[in-house]
């Protein structure tokens, strides 16, 4: 079989398909790169020294884990000097980042999380880094977290790469989601899945369910529902799994289906869920809705919300199709 690499398919878009500019494939590229250095440090584990606390807290008030710290560093320095950037936000940073005035700038704007699933790290479960990519608004002058405030549906790419048995990049620049492996012997990306599609149907969810008690009735119903299986309304057997890193989760279900829920709950009424709405949901649900499955926060498309903070946080279901809609259906009764 002809191998086809990372670089070679996004040309092949650029040239014979016109469907991403040069400027926007030389950022995916960055951003490819630096999730192979990233996969590197996660792979040496405590022989790098990169598990572990790094002793400090993020703006979400989270603790820090070094691996935390480093996936960030290795994904600014990539990209600040790549001349592709207007700004870049993150997950780990209180504030946005402009490109500093030392390097040329470009007209597109980085989100991402470093790193997703940092319970996971010091376990040798599978993490993973999130992106999305906007467009600068015209005429934006010095960059403002206000320009950064634009739905999903603005977003021009967006992807995830999952450090695990394999490390895998997963994109989308609105034309289908593709999967990249990493050959680690010749440190290239191969694209390994073409047009990854989502089956509408589904019998396997994705919650944390020792949250059970502080779930809304419309997700106690859904679930309880699930649960009873096949002498219950649904009349089938569902299984369940939850690998608390979002990056597998959504892996699993972008290859052989299923539903992933983090909604909100009693527990903060105020905060609308544990997910972030720029880095997390609206990067996933861009590629979710791309393999032809669906994401909302329970009551809306998550690719329509008008983010009116950079670190909003967000409920959401997301998945095959018919069950992200039985689930949204049964928050408007
Ligand atoms: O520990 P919980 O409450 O089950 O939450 C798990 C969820 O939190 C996250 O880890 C949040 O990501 P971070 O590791 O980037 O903070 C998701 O990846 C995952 O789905
Ligand atoms: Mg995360
Ligand atoms: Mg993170």
């Amino acid at each position: 079989m002809k191998r086809v690499s990372l670089t070679q398919y996004l040309v092949e878009e650029q040239r014979l398909h016109n469907s991403i500019p040069a400027e926007l494939r030389l950022l995916i590229e960055v951003v490819a790169r630096a999730c192979k250095s990233i996969s590197h440090a996660v792979g040496k584990g405590a022989l790098g020294e990169v598990l572990g606390s790094a002793g400090s807290e993020n703006v979400q008030g989270e603790v820090q884990k070094k691996l935390d710290v480093l996936s960030n560093e290795i994904l600014l320095e990539a990209n600040e000097w790549g001349g592709h950037l207007a700004a870049m936000a993150s997950e780990e940073m209180e504030t946005i980042h402009p490109i500093p005035n030392r390097y040329p700038k470009g007209e597109y704007m980085l989100l991402f999380d470093p790193l997703d699933g940092s319970s996971n790290i010091d376990v040798n479960v599978s993490i993973g880094t999130i992106f999305s990519v906007l467009k600068a608004p015209e005429g934006m002058g010095e960059p403002t977290e206000q320009a950064f405030l634009q739905p999903g549906t603005r977003q021009v790419a967006a992807g995830y790469a999952v450090y695990g048995p394999q490390t895998v990049l997963v994109l989308t620049t609105g034309d289908g989601v593709n999967c990249f492996t990493l050959d680690r012997e010749m440190g290239s990306w191969v694209l390994t899945q073409r047009d990854m599609k989502i089956p509408e149907d589904t019998r396997e969810f994705a919650i944390n369910a020792s949250n059970t008690r502080h779930w809304y009735p419309p997700v106690t119903r859904y679930v309880n529902e699930l649960l009873a299986g096949k002498t219950g309304p649904r009349g089938k057997d569902f299984n369940m799994r939850w690998i608390a890193s979002m990056v597998a989760d959504v892996h699993r279900i972008l290859n052989r289906g299923g539903i992933f829920m983090y909604p909100a709950d009693a527990r903060e009424p105020d905060k609308p869920g544990k997910l972030r709405l720029m880095y997390e949901a609206n990067p996933m649900a861009f590629l979710i809705e791309q393999a032809g499955g669906a994401a909302t926060n329970g009551t809306q498309r998550i690719l329509d919300i008008q983010p009116k903070k950079l670190h909003e946080r967000v409920a959401v279901f997301l998945g095959s199709k018919n069950e992200v809609e039985r689930v949204t259906g049964y928050h408007q009764q």
